[in-house]
């Protein structure tokens, strides 16, 4: 460097500048080697893929408009004018395509977890599956974890649900009835994740969190997680922010089991959970992932990192699902209208006592339901920005014609698929449930196989698929059956907001008992 420097300053005598000369040659120079030669360099490796120009030099522009608009409405303009394959940060590549989607997903492509995957870690020693980069190791632990998610697990998980459906019945039935003499809104987008949320945790732990006993959020968790969200979606663009996370004294800002309110307390559950099982008079042999996972031979300390996991990806997320689902069908009075009817044709012919909660097989063979699901994860997927990146392999790679270096970030646009035209019709922007039912099974297929993808494909693929769609599934039936859902008219409308998740504020409905309604079921 002072070779070049030297090289710089040579045409002049130093006698005959000034000291302001001398430093401003020397601010130059820095500025040169330090920005503009990097930057040049970054946008030199990917600029035959086509993108906005800023966006090839800066991450900063990604980062901007995730802030205003949210990431999955740019991501997707983005692809609608730039095509297949498009630049969306210096160092990310974003396709449309889902067969590419599939094959970066796949075991034989050997791509690797993306830098956000790091923000996963909460502890630096340990790694959950979500959290790890090394495919040898997240294939052996894949291998363990994957048992408790199928067979006499699911049907344990089955119960759970049945449960927390009930404790959602019984929070409705407490405090939430309106009349034409008492108006009791509920406020849906909380409750939403009070569900999902002692859902996943009862299948984790055994027991649930007790968010819908309380009827209201447990040691801040809530409260912290949400501001903790939207930084997700800002991870995929300032990957450069994750190892800072994880670099002193910014690591005496992550949270631990010693915090007495927010995410240190999911982690101190977790550990004191794991720690009780490993006691020799633990009594808990029922089933729950940690004594799954346990079973498995898998680390304790690995299981405590896999737990915390749990809560995280599988409230969130479903919990999004719900809310969108819900809010198209009031938004689309007829589509509410036919799946009202498909539940109580349903139940009409079911000779299961009122207070059984549908099962998951009878679920599957409700066909509006099926459809009104489907659709809404297809016009709201989660996650469609460049949340979940994964990472070309050190041989480089081809797509569409583009040479990807390696080390290149490379992310789905999930809207961009499951909004495609001309798989889903003219109308694909709008909640139509019907397309489903109206497309051959061919179709039908293709259809499903592309909005399947908000569950990530091949090594990657979603552990908690199933306990999702049955979350989903039943609790339409059972609420719709009993109850009227309408919106309330807020002085501040609803807002959706694109958080990684979809995030309705203020959504506040109003639930009246049907004059054929059943009873509520008791615990
Ligand atoms: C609508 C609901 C859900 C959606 C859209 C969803 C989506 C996803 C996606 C896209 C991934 C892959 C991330 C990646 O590529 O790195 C993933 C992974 C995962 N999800 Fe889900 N998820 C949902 C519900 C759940 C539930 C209910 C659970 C469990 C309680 C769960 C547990 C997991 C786990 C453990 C992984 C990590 C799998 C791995 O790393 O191989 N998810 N999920």
């Amino acid at each position: 460097m002072l070779v070049t420097l030297g090289y710089v300053l040579s045409p002049f005598s130093l006698t005959s500048l000034s000291i302001s000369q001398v430093v401003l040659v020397i601010s130059f120079f820095l500025l040169g080697v330090f920005i503009i030669k990097p930057a040049i360099s970054q946008w030199s490796r990917l600029r035959h893929v086509p993108g906005p120009f800023l966006n090839s030099i800066t991450p900063l522009v990604y980062a901007w408009h995730t802030i205003r608009d949210g990431q999955a409405k740019y991501v997707y303009s983005l692809c609608q004018k730039y095509g297949p394959v498009v630049r969306v940060t210096p160092n990310t590549v974003v396709v449309s395509d889902p067969q590419t989607l599939r094959y970066f997903c796949s075991l034989k492509a050997n791509y690797t977890k993306g830098l956000w995957a790091e923000f996963t870690r909460w502890d630096l020693k340990r790694y959950s599956c979500i959290a790890m980069r090394d495919n040898e190791s997240r294939r052996e632990r894949k291998k363990k974890l994957l048992p408790a998610w199928s067979g006499q697990g699911l049907n344990v998980m089955e119960d759970r649900v049945d449960a927390r459906i009930r404790d959602f019945l019984d929070l409705v039935e407490r405090k939430y009835i309106s009349t034409p003499a008492v108006f009791r809104p509920m406020e849906f987008g909380h409750r939403a994740q009070f569900f999902t949320l002692d859902v996943v945790t009862a299948v984790t732990f055994g027991k649930p969190w007790g968010f819908l006993e309380k009827d209201g959020d447990v040691n801040k968790y809530l409260e912290i997680t949400e501001v903790m969200t939207p930084m997700f979606a800002l991870l995929g663009a300032l990957p450069w922010l994750v190892h800072s996370m994880h670099t002193w004294p910014l690591t005496k800002l992550m949270p631990g089991a010693g915090d007495q309110v927010g995410f240190g307390c999911l982690i101190k559950l977790a550990s004191d959970e794991v720690q009780k099982r490993l006691q020799p008079d633990d009594k808990s042999s029922e089933f729950d992932l940690i004594n799954a996972y346990l079973k498995q031979g898998i680390d304790p300390e690995d299981v405590v990192q896999e737990c915390i996991t749990l809560a995280v990806a599988g409230s969130e997320t479903t919990s999004a699902a719900l809310r969108v689902t819900l809010l198209a069908l009031l938004t689309t009075p007829e589509a509410y209208r036919k799946l009202q009817a498909e539940v109580d044709a349903f139940f009409a012919n079911s000779s299961k006592s009122p207070n059984d909660v549908i099962s998951y097989a009878d679920v599957k063979e409700l066909k509006y339901l099926q459809a009104v699901i489907r659709e809404s994860l297809r016009v709201w997927p989660n996650a469609s920005g460049i949340s979940f990146t994964k990472q070309v392999p050190d041989t480089g790679d081809t797509i569409y014609g583009y040479r990807l270096p390696k080390g290149t970030e490379i992310s789905g646009c999930l809207m961009a698929m499951t909004r495609n035209k001309s798989l889903f019709g003219a109308d694909a922007d709008i909640f139509r449930p019907e397309r489903w039912l109206e497309a051959d099974p061919t179709r039908a297929e293709e259809m499903w196989a592309t909005v399947e993808l908000n569950f990530s494909a091949g090594k990657y693929v979603c552990l908690g698929k199933q306990l999702a769609l049955m979350e989903l599934g039943k609790w339409f039936p059972e609420i719709l059956r009993r109850y009227e859902i309408a919106p309330t008219n807020n002085p501040v409308p609803m807002k959706l907001i694109d958080s990684v998740t979809w995030l309705p504020l203020n959504f506040w409905v109003r639930f009246t008992k049907r004059e054929t309604t059943t009873e509520a079921v008791s615990g």
